[in-house]
């Protein structure tokens, strides 16, 4: 027995090692899944004492949460030194900002970045609001659509009153921020609008048209955006259209971002001629659009050199000169846009309604017709070249005097005070002199009197200040020799365009000349590869009419027998015969079948020889043919 029991001892062993491990899995896995059904059920029962809000690419509440002091403090963060959410507005609570210390925004010529701080993706972060604790997780989605930002706030409460509250809070916050910047969004290639930062508002005043334009345009967007009940109650689609035209440089773009931030809209902006551009999507972007706000269609032309038509298959350009170039354009970037698709989408029944539709166009002639009208584009508005007066307006606009510098200043200070804040601080452009207001109203004068009448772009006339803003007095006294210059330079790119467009033109001219030539050389060689059927068809007509249907035979057989002698000289004791292509069969059928009735004829040569021209011409036009006169020969 004991013997037994050593015998076994080393198995024994090995038993109590195997019974151990499984121990130690089962409780090691009883532990584990122990822990798991509770940390579930507590985050369950935790759960249930949450109220749970999830906002995906908020940027109001990503505004607000950037504000909060918990998120500076984080300690698990993202560093970025890119602008956050909605432009520069964002500032969280614990960025580093050097360039407060001097004023200066710029460094070395560069923008100088911010540090910003934000909370880690995928991070848990506990705000106190109002006595209750919120949990906050910023998460990043994945989509088709490109990665999405998707924030959950999680609180504890019986009800959502605290979550409403936090909105209207961060709503408000951020229309107060939004106050003095206009918010851009552009459409993407997946039908859906994408925000694109925001822009500091840019004032009316900076915008020089002639007298009256601008206070015509801001009291009709005005009356618009208050007449709603007044289009419903007529049934008028509750929209109206501006149609910019006119030369480059003059003020189309600028205008509306001042509209905007005069009517406090955002833009959202679509560019027609965009690769990917179709009428589904734009049918989709438009019924996306928010009521009250701008659609600006920039370039309508450049979109509608690609259609002009009002058939829905039209992507084209103006008949006259559509090309295959266009074609091209067309397939290769997608664009499939048709003028049907925008008007649709513009006025059709799904289209948005209390929008402000602006569309810029350098070329007004190469509109449709029913794109133009009224329904669609209300008000239409020219834009020229600068006259003297805008001269005079633009110089006045770019070096403010001192006094309206120091009354800026006080109206800052009024409205600081009546808000209860700190005046704004104003920026002292060292460089730029200030003049006295009787000194700007000369200068300015005389700079008009330099300017040409409806000669240069308001554009340009900006650029001549910009190079010159911090010497006012010599930017006047030069604008002569300037406008001399211009003069010079657009009449030497004038002649270098007709020079290049003269060559282009002969290049073009000895390109035909050349293809011309090579096509009538190839012509020539296909005629002279013609040369022995002609021959051939001579010899066949000479042949006699008893030699005829041994000839034809021999030659229908050796053809059909050896694809290989086309082109082959075939010549079975009879005249010598060029087989040139499978013609010669029905040729040669047709001899054979002629010469049968032949035979029999008295002048037999003679008859064959008429025969034989008949089906040759026939044969020359065309096979079919040839084939019923052989059958009538025959007969
Ligand atoms: N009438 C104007 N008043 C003030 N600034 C102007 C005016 N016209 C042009 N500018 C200035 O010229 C520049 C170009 O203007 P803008 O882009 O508005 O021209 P545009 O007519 O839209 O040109 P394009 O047809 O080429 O798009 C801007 O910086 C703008 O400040």
């Amino acid at each position: 027995m004991e013997a037994l029991g050593k015998l076994l001892s080393p198995l024994s062993m090995g038993t109590s090692a195997v019974q151990d491990t499984v121990k130690l899995v089962v409780i090691g896995g009883t532990v584990e899944t122990a822990r798991r059904i509770s940390g579930s059920a507590w985050s369950n029962f935790v759960d249930s004492f949450f109220l749970t809000a999830h906002f995906s690419e908020d940027d109001v509440l990503m505004h607000w949460l950037s504000k909060q002091p918990a998120f500076g403090k984080s300690r698990e963060f993202d560093i970025t030194t890119r602008s956050v959410g909605r432009n520069n507005m964002d500032k969280t609570a614990g960025d580093i900002e050097d360039d407060e210390e001097d004023g200066e925004q710029f460094s070395h010529g560069k923008r100088k970045k911010k540090v910003v701080f934000m909370p880690c993706h995928d991070t848990t972060h506990n705000i106190y609001y109002g006595g209750h604790l919120l949990r906050v997780t910023r998460s990043k989605r994945n989509s088709e659509y490109g990665a999405t930002q998707e924030i959950k706030i999680s609180v504890v409460a019986r009800s959502n009153d605290v979550i409403k509250r936090l909105v209207l809070e961060a709503k408000k916050l951020y229309e107060a921020d939004a106050e003095h910047r206009i918010h851009i969004y552009l459409a993407d290639t997946y039908g859906y609008w994408r925000y694109n930062g925001s822009r500091q508002k840019r004032p009316l005043s900076s915008i020089v048209l002639e007298p009256g334009v601008k206070d015509m345009i801001v009291a009709d967007c005005k009356d618009f955006l208050r007449s709603e009940d007044w289009y419903a109650e007529r049934g008028i689609p509750y929209r109206r259209g501006y149609l910019l035209h006119g030369v480059p440089g003059s003020g189309k773009t600028s205008l509306i971002h001042a509209l905007a931030g005069e009517l406090g809209l955002d833009i959202y902006v679509v560019s027609l001629s965009a690769k990917g551009m179709n009428d589904t999507m734009l049918m989709n972007l438009m019924g996306r659009i928010p009521q009250r706000c701008i659609l600006l269609l920039e370039d309508l032309d450049a979109a509608f050199t690609r259609s002009v038509t009002r058939d829905a298959t039209s992507t084209g350009v103006p008949m006259s000169s559509k090309s295959t170039s266009s074609t091209n354009t067309t397939e290769s970037d997608g664009n499939s846009l048709s003028l049907s698709g925008l008007l649709n989408a513009l006025d059709g029944v799904a289209a948005s309604e209390g929008r402000l539709l602006f569309a810029t166009t350098n070329h007004i002639d190469r509109l449709d017709e029913a794109l133009r009208r009224p329904g669609r584009m209300d008000v239409w508005i020219n834009f020229k070249y600068a006259t003297k007066w805008q001269a005079e307006g633009i110089f006045k606009c770019f070096f403010p005097s001192r006094e309206a510098t120091a009354a800026a200043a006080a109206e800052d200070l009024k409205n600081a005070e009546a808000q209860g804040k700190e005046p704004p601080k104003r920026k002292v452009y060292t460089t730029i002199p200030l003049l006295s207001a009787d000194e700007l109203v000369v200068l300015a004068k005389q700079f008009a009197e330099a300017i040409p009448e409806n000669e240069l772009s308001v554009a340009g006339l900006q650029g001549y200040l910009l190079k010159n803003k911090s010497r006012p007095r010599e930017c006047v006294a030069e604008a002569a020799e300037w406008v001399r210059t211009e003069r010079e330079t657009r009449e030497r790119i004038k002649k270098e365009k007709e020079e290049r467009e003269a060559k282009e033109r002969e290049e073009a001219l000895e390109k035909k000349k050349k293809e011309d030539a090579k096509k009538a050389t190839t012509d020539d060689e296909s005629k002279s590869e013609d040369k022995p059927r002609s021959i051939k068809k001579k010899q066949i007509v000479q042949i006699a009419a008893p030699e005829v249907t041994e000839t034809a035979a021999a030659l229908e057989n050796a053809i059909k027998t050896d694809a290989s002698t086309e082109g082959k000289t075939v010549t079975p004791g009879s005249p010598a015969v060029d087989v040139v292509d499978s013609d010669d069969l029905v040729i040669l059928s047709a001899l054979t079948t002629a010469s049968a009735t032949l035979a029999s004829h008295e002048d037999s040569s003679k008859a064959a020889e008429k025969k034989a021209e008949e089906i040759e011409t026939k044969v020359t036009s065309g096979t079919e043919e040839t084939t019923s006169t052989s059958t009538e020969s025959a007969s």
